[in-house]
């Protein structure tokens, strides 16, 4: 009987459903992105405003330098007429000239004639600067927060954006470029008539035109309907908005229900131009988009995200320390833990999409990196990022024989045949059973040198010497350690094997080859060669492996690696 689910006894009813958006023609979920949005970082304002610990002016620094340094063209430095510390970071960064020509900051702003001011003289001299003022016109905030109703909601707004014209007119005149953000906080709670109705009137004001663009922002402030009706609002948006042609029109999800990318991605779908986000995710709460999933997912897709992610641990260790948080193991593309594989049949996987790919491209004649990547469970190559095949499989009791073999091939260049794999594989998980743990390439090579490199047994061959008889047989004698005694053993066959098969027959110890294999471990004259040989000892069908300058020593190795490794069970 399929088990059934139980009532879970938590107040649910409490919560109300979020009203969808009548848009029965809707166009986004067949258009596709094919090319960068304009990104907003808001790491020194929404991601600051939300640490335990805001940044220091140094720290704001560091992260102002990694944003520019990896192309982000547009990036808001703070919320000025909150705090000297604020006011005195954007005023350091206009006066150390700091700011590249490319490069537009804004600053955000309540709707308050004397937070305004302090804002617009926070940028005196900015070659580039755009205001971002907003208010929350969400009817719960209209009724609960300011008191107002909707028209008073609007003049807040409309009298907020003259209020930034009359100070920028009399702080920076034509100085330099000067840009005019606005958005209706709470924009996803609020009715989108009214929405429109307020950018509307904003926009009367600012009067956008060629040359003169409005950046209109929509936020999901809280997030709290799934991504698709977000997406709706946005498409409505778009097609409503008079003077569309001179909106930058923007979106600023949050993560509320973990969907922000979600988010993002359907709003650019529906029409967005440009998206505000942080670097993995910092912001209120659950946090703002996360600003390196985005430009990842559109790599991922062949799409250039205009930003490059290429040491993407520099760029998690700078805003690990400027936030004093840590960026979780798994977060998308940056955690640690995020290209690499522990349990079998990934590894397994991976492990022969490499080759395989290897295979391609040199069946193409294109350099591998060029190839175009495919690689089951691995969404990009990790090398891209700055990252090494080195973590990408690693062995605990989840693992199987493709890790194993993996990573002794990685370390040791060794190419274990099918069935040693499987041998040795069961080995690896009687250890990690045992210990529990992760295992790592060195304690893997431990385990596999006492199983199969040791002499500790009753054979090892010491030297050998062979001759070809006039009969075509080969001939094998051996100084052989039989049980801690030196002995002189002699053999023939049809080649090195067999001979010292033959040897050792004739101090009882009786082998029967099952299966070999050989290869060099590099590329050479003088290269190193591994032998494997599958031998039937004493009822027992076991693997050896003998490793030499010298491949017919290491085939000799290999029987008594075969022995040895019977013999001790
Ligand atoms: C969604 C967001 O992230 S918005 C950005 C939020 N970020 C911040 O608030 C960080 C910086 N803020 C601050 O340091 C402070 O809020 C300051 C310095 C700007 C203002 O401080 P205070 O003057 O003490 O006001 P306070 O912080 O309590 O703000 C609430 C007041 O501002 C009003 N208000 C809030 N937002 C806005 C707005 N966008 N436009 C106009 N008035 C606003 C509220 O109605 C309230 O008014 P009331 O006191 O008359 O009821
Ligand atoms: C000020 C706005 C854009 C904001 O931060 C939000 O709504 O989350």
């Amino acid at each position: 009987m399929i088990p059934q689910q139980q009532p879970s006894g938590m107040p649910f009813q409490r919560y109300q459903p979020f009203a969808p958006v009548d848009l029965p023609d809707r166009t986004w979920p067949s258009t596709t992105i094919t090319r960068a949005p304009r990104w907003l970082s808001t790491d020194l304002r929404d991601g600051n405003q939300s640490l335990i610990e805001p940044m220091d002016s140094e720290r704001k620094r560091e992260i102002f330098d990694l944003l520019v340094r990896i192309g982000y063209k547009e990036i808001e430095v703070g919320f000025p007429a909150a705090s000297q510390t604020d006011f005195d970071f954007v005023r350091g960064l206009i006066e150390d000239d700091a700011i590249p020509e490319d490069v537009q900051i804004s600053v955000l702003t309540q709707a308050r004639e004397d937070l305004i001011e302090r804002t617009v003289q926070s940028l005196v001299g900015a070659r580039r600067a755009t205001v971002h003022l907003y208010n929350a016109t969400a009817p719960e905030f209209r009724r609960v927060v300011f008191g107002v109703d909707r028209d008073a909601c609007k003049a807040i707004a409309v009298e907020g954006t003259r209020h930034v014209m009359k100070y920028a007119e009399q702080y920076l005149g034509d100085t330099g470029y000067f840009g005019y953000e606005y958005s209706p906080e709470i924009f996803i709670d609020t009715e989108l008539d009214f929405a429109l109705e307020v950018c509307e009137a904003v926009m009367d004001v600012w009067q956008p035109g060629p040359d003169r663009e409005i950046i209109l922002n929509l936020p999901a402030t809280v997030e709290r309907a799934t991504p698709n009706v977000y997406a709706d609002q946005i498409e409505w948006m778009s097609r409503n908005l008079s003077r569309r042609e001179y909106v930058c029109l923007s979106v600023h999800p949050h993560n509320d229900r973990g969907t922000g990318v979600a988010s993002a991605e359907l709003a650019v779908m529906a029409g967005a131009d440009r998206v505000e986000g942080c670097l993995f995710g910092h912001g209120e709460r659950t946090g703002n988009v996360c600003l390196v999933t985005l430009g990842m997912n559109l790599y991922s897709q062949g799409v250039d995200p205009q930003i490059d992610f290429s040491d993407i641990d520099e760029i998690r260790r700078v805003v690990e320390h400027c936030t004093r948080l840590p960026v979780s193991p798994r977060h998308p593309y940056g955690g640690d833990l995020v290209y690499t594989a522990f349990s079998g049949s990934h590894q397994d996987a991976i492990k022969k999409g490499l080759k395989a790919l290897e295979a391609d491209a040199e069946q193409a004649g294109v350099p591998v990196e060029e190839y175009p990547w495919k690689v089951p469970y691995l969404p990009i190559d990790p090398k891209e990022v700055g990252r090494t095949y080195e973590a990408v499989i690693r062995v605990n009791s989840q693992s199987g024989k493709g890790g194993v073999s993996y990573i002794l091939h990685r370390d040791h260049r060794l190419d274990l045949p099918r069935r040693l794999q499987i041998e040795f594989s069961r080995v690896v998980q009687e250890f990690t059973d045992a210990e529990g743990g992760e295992f790592t390439g060195e304690r893997i090579w431990e385990i596999f040198r006492e199983t199969y490199l040791t002499d500790r047994g009753p054979v090892a061959v010491m030297a050998h010497r062979s001759a070809t008889e006039p009969d075509g047989s080969y001939r094998v004698s051996a100084d052989v350690r039989v049980r801690g005694e030196i002995r002189e053993l002699v053999g023939t066959g049809n080649g090195p094997i067999s001979a010292f098969v033959d040897a050792l027959a004739g101090v009882g110890i009786k082998v029967r080859v099952v299966d070999y294999a050989e290869h060099a471990m590099s590329e050479g004259g003088d290269a190193r060669a591994a032998a494997y040989v599958e031998a039937e000892v004493d009822g027992r069908t076991v693997w050896g492996v003998g490793i030499n300058d010298n491949i017919t020593t290491a085939s000799l190795k290999a029987v008594c690696s075969a022995v040895n490794h019977a013999t001790r069970g």
